[in-house]
């Protein structure tokens, strides 16, 4: 499987920005990139077709879109759509981003018809999870995992191909805190969704990657990409700077 190495830009970098740190990460990786490692920058819709100049022809570098409105266009305010993407040459759309969902009240509904309708134009989809601390302490992280991936994947063809579909486990207390799940969580929320997944997609499903993201630096993404079932991670805070990001994606 090749591992996903995703970098989340979020609200950071303008355009001239972007573009230099997406042609830094070209020159770090291009020539020491190997097979089974895929570069994926999510940057601010303004820089995304800064990011694919850079990244366009090259094997193995992937952009995509941070956020989406799920219609193929209308009156929709301040909305960008699957459509007006897809010119752009991206690829990868994210959906159910923490940030999304506690920030901007995007609830279970929502994520669900941007996953199926990201999916039923084309792109591949990373779909992002996860607990937040309340729940982890009240004992419910499966169950929320798996509400959010039934309600989530309710409307996904499940003949998909598996490389259409990754998941992202951000649980939310690991998000630009520092603070990074221990090995052993990361393990057991990683084999909970693979078993999901594997409910719901059958073979297929075990071929789909399962990201973890929430604090991964330099210093602990090889351990964390040394587990079960982690095919890959989604970077922050450590993905802006093309140095760092580039040691991640080599770990
Ligand atoms: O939200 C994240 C990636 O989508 C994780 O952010 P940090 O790596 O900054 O914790």
């Amino acid at each position: 499987m090749i591992k996903l190495m995703a970098a989340n830009w979020k609200m950071y970098k303008t355009r001239p920005e972007a573009s230099d740190t997406a042609r830094d990460l070209v020159k770090s990786l291009e020539a020491m990139l190997p097979d089974d490692r895929e570069v994926l920058v999510f940057p601010p819709f303004t820089a995304l077709y800064a990011v694919g100049e850079a990244f366009k022809g090259r094997k193995n570098f992937s952009w995509g879109a941070q956020n989406f409105y799920p219609k193929e266009e209308g009156a929709y305010t301040g909305e960008i759509s699957p459509r007006m993407l897809a010119e752009l040459g991206c690829t990868y759309l994210l959906t159910g981003h923490s940030e999304r969902r506690h920030v901007f009240g995007e609830g279970d509904g929502l994520v669900a018809d941007k996953t199926t309708l990201g999916l039923a134009q084309g792109f591949r989809v990373v779909m992002c999870i996860g607990e937040t601390i309340e729940e982890r302490r009240g004992g419910k992280v499966e169950e929320i995992l798996k509400n959010q991936l039934d309600k989530g994947l309710s409307g996904v063809d499940k003949s998909l191909s598996p490389e259409r579909l990754s998941i992202a486990y951000e649980p939310v207390w690991a998000i630009g805190t520092g603070e990074v799940a221990s090995l052993d969580d990361i393990v057991q929320a990683h084999s909970f969704i693979r078993q999901q997944l594997g409910k719901a997609f059958g073979e297929r499903g075990q071929e789909m990657r399962i990201l973890y993201g929430g604090s991964v630096k330099p210093d602990n993404a090889s351990e964390i990409l040394g587990l079960d079932n982690v095919d890959g991670v989604l970077v922050g805070g450590a993905s802006l700077k093309a140095d760092s990001f580039s040691r991640i994606v080599l770990a």
